[in-house]
Parts: structure tokens; sequence; C-alpha cells
């Protein structure tokens, strides 16, 4: 198998060493830096560094696109244009609207691993950065069944959780609870820098929870702006509410309000457990059979189903026949979660069995 990785960066590096270590692959890398290429190859990411796209991509299965989010969707063409008919190509952009409203193309699925760090470059990359990571992927109704169903499969081979997704729902979600996080850890080592000088203080000053809360500050700008421009609307709507939340707690306590602090900050606790709990599914996994019609779209409109439901599909199979019908079979975890994921199926007009 030869996987291609376009941008041999923290997320492309990381690509690239675990689509080596663990699947065996073949990988070559693009990037327009030199830099980057050299350390790519002495840090193992890739077997070939090159500083054209198409010798990149040439005879490549599957190529991800792993450059800053404002170079997305031109680097994506690029690879469309050189990439064979059957290579399926997918990008990694923390921002999932601009590529998906750009690119059409049955061999294309936008996607995002949930998963980073705060530094950026080959140098950090880890091939263990997607163990257990979601990894959102926004199949649309031009997307190939075969081609969702190979990334898939990837997908979970290097480790993470593939799960269906609208841009739009993406984009808003990602604003809260990653693109808002960076923002205020911005806000906070500004407003404590100043607090700390002021009063005299060293700068190191600060606590535990300080440095947990405060680790992404100033990640890598380039990265960073694109992300946030990318977002605007959605991040200055998340602002928005934020700024509310801040206002409303900061009259509770200018009021002296101990009833109203207590509960806020009790429901902040039910919050924080349910987010918690909703990572933790477990269960035995049930197979479900869908008879579907031979059209683009179907394998994406079923996945998106349930990625709406937040139900992953723990494994996928494809059985394509030569008639007008072909079965998609789809292993879920959890019994009660197998018996939803039928409801969803069969609501979409679709014959389903247990196997
Ligand atoms: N950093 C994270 O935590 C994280 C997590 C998930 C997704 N992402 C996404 O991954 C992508 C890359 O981020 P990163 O953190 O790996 O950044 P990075 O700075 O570590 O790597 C980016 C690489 O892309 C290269 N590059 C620049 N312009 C390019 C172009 N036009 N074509 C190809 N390569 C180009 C750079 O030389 C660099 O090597 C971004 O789209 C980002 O939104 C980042
Ligand atoms: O762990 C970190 O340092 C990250 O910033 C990772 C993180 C996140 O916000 O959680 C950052 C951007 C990505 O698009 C996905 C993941």
């Amino acid at each position: 198998m030869k996987v291609a990785v376009v941008g041999v960066g923290l997320i492309g590096g990381s690509i690239g060493l675990a689509a080596r270590q663990r699947l065996g692959a073949h990988v070559s890398g693009y990037d327009p830096s030199a830099a980057a290429r050299e350390t790519a190859i002495a840090r193992g990411a890739v077997i070939e560094a090159h500083g054209s796209v198409e010798a990149a991509v040439e005879g490549a299965d599957f190529a991800f696109v792993a450059a800053p989010v404002q170079s997305l969707a031109a680097m994506v063409s690029s690879v469309l244009e050189v990439a064979a008919d059957s290579c399926v190509v997918t990008d990694v952009g923390s921002v999932k609207r601009a590529v998906a409203g750009a690119i059409e193309d049955p061999r294309f699925i936008g996607g995002h691993p949930l998963a980073g760090a705060e530094t950026s470059g080959v140098e950090h990359a880890r091939a263990d950065l997607f163990q257990d990571a979601t990894w959102y992927l926004t199949p649309t109704t031009v997307t190939r069944g075969v081609a969702y169903e190979r990334l898939h499969r990837l997908i979970t081979r290097i480790g993470a959780w593939p799960t269906a997704i609208e841009p739009d729902t993406h984009d808003v979600v990602m604003a809260s609870v990653s693109h808002l996080p960076h923002v205020l850890a911005n806000v906070l080592v500004a407003q404590a820098a100043r607090v700390l000088s002021a009063e005299g203080e060293r700068l190191p000053a600060t606590g535990p929870s300080f440095r947990d809360v405060t680790r992404v500050a100033g990640a890598n700008s380039v990265v960073w702006g694109g992300i946030y421009r990318a977002n605007a609307d959605a991040l200055v709507a998340a602002i928005d509410d934020m700024v509310g939340r801040l206002t409303s707690f900061r009259d509770q306590l200018a009021s002296g309000d101990d009833a109203g602090i207590r509960e806020w900050n009790e429901s902040a606790r039910e919050d924080r457990r349910r987010l918690l709990e909703s990572d933790l599914a477990g269960g035995e996994v049930h197979e479900l059979r869908v008879l579907v019609p031979n059209r683009p779209g179907i394998v994406a409109e079923i996945a998106l189903a349930l990625g709406r439901a937040t139900i992953d599909i723990v494994d996928m199979g494809l059985y394509p026949s030569s008639g007008s019908h072909g079965t998609v079979a789809l292993w879920i975890r959890g019994g009660v979660v197998a018996e939803q994921a039928e409801r969803l199926v069969r609501d979409l007009g679709l014959e389903v069995a247990r196997a």
C-alpha cells in the first residue's frame, strides 16, 4: 500500500509514522519546505520526500493533505488533478466548510483527527498520536462508497475512531470545544503576565491549574491564524456566548448571590461528567447488514445518519453486486446502540437485518 502525505508537519508526519509502523505502508511526502522534507526522512515519517506534489502522489492508494487550513482547498485540488482514479484523497484540516464547499469529487472525503499538540513540525510527530482519537469524516452525496469504506478502515487501523459529520455541525462544535479554548488560553496568559508583572512577581509563579488550562497558548501562528480566520463566524458566536456566561457569573458574584454561585458550580460538575461519559461507550460488537441501492452517496447517507446520533461505526464492509443493490455491513458497539442504529437506517427507507 502506498500512502502520500502532502504537508509533512506534526499531523502529516504522524500519519506517515503511523502508516509505516502500523500498516507497513510505503509513505511518500510532499512539503514546500526543504528542511521539513529532510527532517521527515530523518525521522522515518516518509521513505521518499519530494518538492513536487505529482511525484509524491504518483501511484498512491491514499493521499492525506495536511497543510495549514488556508492552503487546503488549493492543495486538495492539486492532488486530485494528479491522483489515480482509485486513489482516496482526504485532508486533516481543523475547519471543514471551506474545503467541503470547494471540492466535489467522488474520490475526496474531508477529514479531521481530533488529536494533536501545541507543538508543530515533523520533529514532534508521533506514531501513536491518533490512538483512540475521534477522526471526523465529511462524506458527501458524490462520495464513492468504496472510497469511504477504505478510508474508514485505514483510520481504524491506525488506532482512531472514524465518525461521519456534516461540515457545518463540525465547525460549530469545534468553535466551542477546540478553537475557543485556544483563544481563552491566549487571553489567560496575556492577563496573567500583565497582573504578575504589575504585582512585581516573577512570571513563572503560576500553579498547576493555570498550566493545565494554558498548555496550548501561543500554538503555531500560521496554523492557528488560519483556523481562527476560516471559522471566524462560528468562533465569534462562541466568544459572544462565552462573554454572556462570564457576565452572568460576574453579576452573581458582584451581587453576592451565594445560592446562584453554588448552583452554577454544581451544574459545571454535572456537564463535565456528561462530557467525559460520552467518551466511554463500551459493550459487545453487533453486525447490521443493510441492503442498499447502487448509487453514489448512499454510504455517506448511512454514515452521516449514525454520526448525527453520535453512533460510531466500529468497522464496515461493502459487498457490491452486479444488480441494482448491494450490501453494507456495519459493526456497532453495544446492544442498545445497535438497536438505535438499526432504527435510524430503517428510517432512511433501507432494509436492515441483524447478522
Ligand atoms: N496541530 C494540531 O493539533 C492539529 C490537529 C488536527 C488537525 N490539524 C490540522 O493539520 C494541518 C497541519 O497542521 P500541523 O499542526 O501539522 O502544522 P505543522 O506546521 O506542523 O505542519 C504543516 C506543514 O505543512 C507544510 N505546508 C505549508 N504550506 C503548504 C502547502 N501549500 N502544501 C503542502 N504543505 C504545506 C509546512 O511546511 C509544514 O511542514 C492543519 O490543517 C491543521 O488544522 C492540526
Ligand atoms: O492537544 C492539543 O494540543 C490540541 O490543540 C489538539 C486539538 C484540540 O483542540 O483538541 C487542536 C486542533 C485540532 O484540530 C484537534 C485537536
